[in-house]
């Protein structure tokens, strides 16, 4: 399978600040690759970084096998994107705008435009200064699939959009990526959208890659753990095993990776009794793995 984004060893600061240190990633040709991470962990820098707008201190990234910074014009003709913000152009009418993008773009799929636009309650020849966000994000993921990239990277896609059209736009990406193989990488805070359409998640953390792994298997083996606390004196540290512990009274509740027997055999050991366990929505996993606050 061949690998679509190579990111080796990404040392990125601003300043003084780090962002992070020798940051390591593939995404695989036709996986739909969903960035998660609290508000400033360094998503957008990732993002700016595949977008060849930030280059890093230190590493590569190559994307198509080519070099970040030789990318070719064809290489880039295979990448839509999707920034934050959306469309600049605010002048062009909804029909001006599709025109205007259709030069740059070998493979343009008008229709394809059109038949996500048909659902906006909007003329082609309103101005895109006169719309709403939401209705100006529909725009601008309508030129995106108008451009059938190869690569699709987009940065908080659901911006502005309302739930209904956020599930239309999932489905019709999630479509777009396994019948025609093309590869995904996005970053969005509504993750009840990623858990429908992602296969892999990568979670960021402050300075660091926290973990990147296919979604089932977070989703098979990442559990929470309730138990009522056994005597005034218990206490549970996090550590690799057991994730933020946490506490509300006397009832305790823990993340864990380890099969239900181990973590049931090592909580009895500390005086626990009655142990449940829940299955997660890839959001509970989220907050599970990366804490509260
Ligand atoms: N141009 C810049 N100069 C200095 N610091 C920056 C710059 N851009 C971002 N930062 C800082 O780098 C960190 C990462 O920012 P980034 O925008 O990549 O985070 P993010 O994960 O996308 O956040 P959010 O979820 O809030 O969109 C933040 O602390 C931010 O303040």
């Amino acid at each position: 399978m061949s690998k679509i984004i190579e990111c080796e060893n990404i040392t990125h600061y601003y300043g003084n600040r780090l962002i992070y240190e020798n940051l390591s990633f593939d995404v695989e040709q036709g996986k739909v690759l969903g960035l998660l991470g609290k508000n400033g962990t360094g998503k957008t820098t990732i993002i700016n970084i595949l977008n060849g707008y930030l280059k890093p201190r230190s590493g590569v990234c190559r994307l198509f096998g080519e070099e970040m910074e030789h990318l070719s014009p064809l290489t880039k003709s295979k990448v839509g994107l999707l920034l934050e913000g959306h469309v600049q152009h605010a002048y062009f009418t909804v029909s001006q705008i599709e025109k205007f993008y259709s030069a740059f773009f070998p493979k343009w799929k008008k229709e394809a435009y059109y038949e996500l636009l048909k659902k906006l309650q909007v003329l082609p020849s309103q101005k895109l200064s006169t719309m709403s966000c939401g209705q100006r994000s529909q725009v601008a993921l309508g030129l995106l699939f108008a451009q059938d990239p190869e690569l699709l990277i987009l940065d908080d896609f659901s911006m502005g959009l309302d739930p209904g059209y956020r599930r239309l736009f999932v489905e019709y990406l999630r479509e777009y990526a396994s019948a025609e193989n093309k590869t995904v990488f996005l970053t969005s805070h509504i993750i009840q959208d990623m858990e429908l359409l992602i296969d892999d998640c990568m979670i960021m953390d402050y300075g660091r890659l926290l973990l990147h792994k296919p979604v089932k298997e977070i989703m098979h083996h990442f559990k929470r753990y309730r138990f009522t606390r056994p005597g005034d004196t218990f206490k549970l540290e996090g550590d690799e095993d057991f994730w933020y512990p946490s506490a509300l009274g006397d009832k305790w509740e823990v993340y864990s990776f380890l099969p239900k027997a181990e973590v049931e055999q090592r909580l009895k050991a500390m005086g626990v009794t009655e142990i449940t366990e829940e299955n997660l929505s890839l959001e509970d996993a989220f907050i599970g793995l990366t804490g509260k606050y």
